[in-house]
């Protein structure tokens, strides 16, 4: 599949996550089934901040995680699950919560919606290719947009602009 280059870069600070992630939250509230959401599955590792941040908001006790290994630093291989769920506790879906970091090409969520049809799937951020996998989702970025999350970012000396040159 051909990909864009990565031209720009979208910086995510903390605070910045924990705004979005509780934004995510407050609408997933509203898109609860009857009965509430059974569980949240977190897509590790990247959707496990996000995940315990939806979870402490909605008050979801039941918390697992799926691992989906797809990228090596910005490059793509062939996603594979090498941890699942508790598949009894799971089942198809049903009322069960799935949250990741963002969505790019919707390759992971592929193959986790192959794992659990009918789980609804949250993304704090989503790039157009892969947005019609994701039924929640707070942010879209561009598809040439890498975004950086707190986790892979430190604070660093930046030079003065007027000393720029020198
Ligand atoms: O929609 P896609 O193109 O499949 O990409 C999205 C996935 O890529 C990143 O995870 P990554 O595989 O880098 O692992 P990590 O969460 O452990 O960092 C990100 O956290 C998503 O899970
Ligand atoms: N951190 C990060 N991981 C990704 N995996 C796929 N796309 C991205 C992205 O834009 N940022
Ligand atoms: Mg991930």
């Amino acid at each position: 599949m051909d990909r864009l280059p990565h031209e720009k870069g979208f910086h995510v600070s903390w605070d910045q996550l924990h705004r979005d992630a509780r934004a995510l939250a407050w609408r997933l509230q509203d898109a609860r089934p009857e009965a509430g959401w059974r569980a949240v599955v977190a897509i590790t590792r990247g959707g496990m901040a996000p995940a315990m941040i939806v979870a402490r908001e909605l008050d979801i006790r039941t918390v697992d995680t799926i691992s989906v290994k797809s990228y090596n630093h910005q490059t793509q291989a062939e996603p594979r699950i090498i941890k699942s769920p508790d598949m009894e506790m799971v089942g198809d879906g049903s009322g069960v919560l799935v949250v990741d970091d963002l969505v790019d090409t919707g390759r992971t969520l592929e193959v986790v919606k192959a794992a659990m049809p009918k789980a609804h799937i949250a993304t704090v951020y989503a790039k157009p290719q892969g947005r019609p996998q994701v039924d929640t989702f707070i942010t879209e970025v561009s598809q040439d947009t890498w975004i950086f999350f707190p986790w892979d970012m430190a604070l660093q000396y930046v030079k003065p602009y007027h000393g720029a040159d020198d």
